[in-house]
């Protein structure tokens, strides 16, 4: 009965510590992050009031462009860090409505919400260890934060 009940947490544990190994690899690369979700869609860079309309590469050195860049690299640390442990679920919940409602508020839609997700995992599976371990536990953790944005955007 023990094992059990802590066999599904023990998963879940491990899921998390692949997914935190392979974002280990990139999280210090913010802007190199944000440049290639903005070549790969530039709809979503022209949604952006500081960069709309700008040459990636006259953007790309900018302060303004690391400091954006840092925060959307922030939040996927932090939901990552608190993935993995469903005591720490609501703290998920709270975040990703947040970043729901601020993102509806600027028009931002559910295909761009994929376009990043795409660009992102792109991203990430070229510049870290990748295998269908690691792709799992993106996409089950990117479905689960997807399901909570997408029910309010
Ligand atoms: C996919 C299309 C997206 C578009 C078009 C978009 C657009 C924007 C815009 C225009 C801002 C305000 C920037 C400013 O201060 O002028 C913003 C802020 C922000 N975005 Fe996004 N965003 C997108 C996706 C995301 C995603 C997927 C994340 C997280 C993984 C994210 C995280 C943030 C954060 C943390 C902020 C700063 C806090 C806030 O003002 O809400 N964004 N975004």
């Amino acid at each position: 009965m023990v094992w059990a009940a802590a066999a599904p947490m023990r998963a879940r544990t491990i899921k998390n510590f692949i997914l935190g190994c392979a974002w280990d690899k990139v999280k210090t690369s913010e802007v190199e992050i944000l440049a290639a979700v903005f070549t790969a869609y530039p709809d979503i860079q022209a949604k952006f009031p500081a960069f709309a309309g700008k040459d990636l590469a006259s953007v790309k050195g900018s302060a303004a462009f690391a400091l954006h860049a840092t925060r959307i690299v922030s939040f996927i640390s932090e939901v990552i860090s608190l993935s993995g442990n469903s005591a720490t679920a609501p703290a998920i919940e709270t975040l990703a409505t947040e970043l729901a409602s601020n993102h509806k508020n600027r028009g931002v839609t559910q295909a761009q919400f994929n376009e990043f997700r795409t660009a992102l995992t792109n991203y990430v599976s070229s510049n870290a260890s990748w295998g269908d371990n690691v792709a799992a536990a993106w996409n089950q953790a990117f479905d689960n934060v997807y399901a909570i944005i997408f029910a309010r955007l």
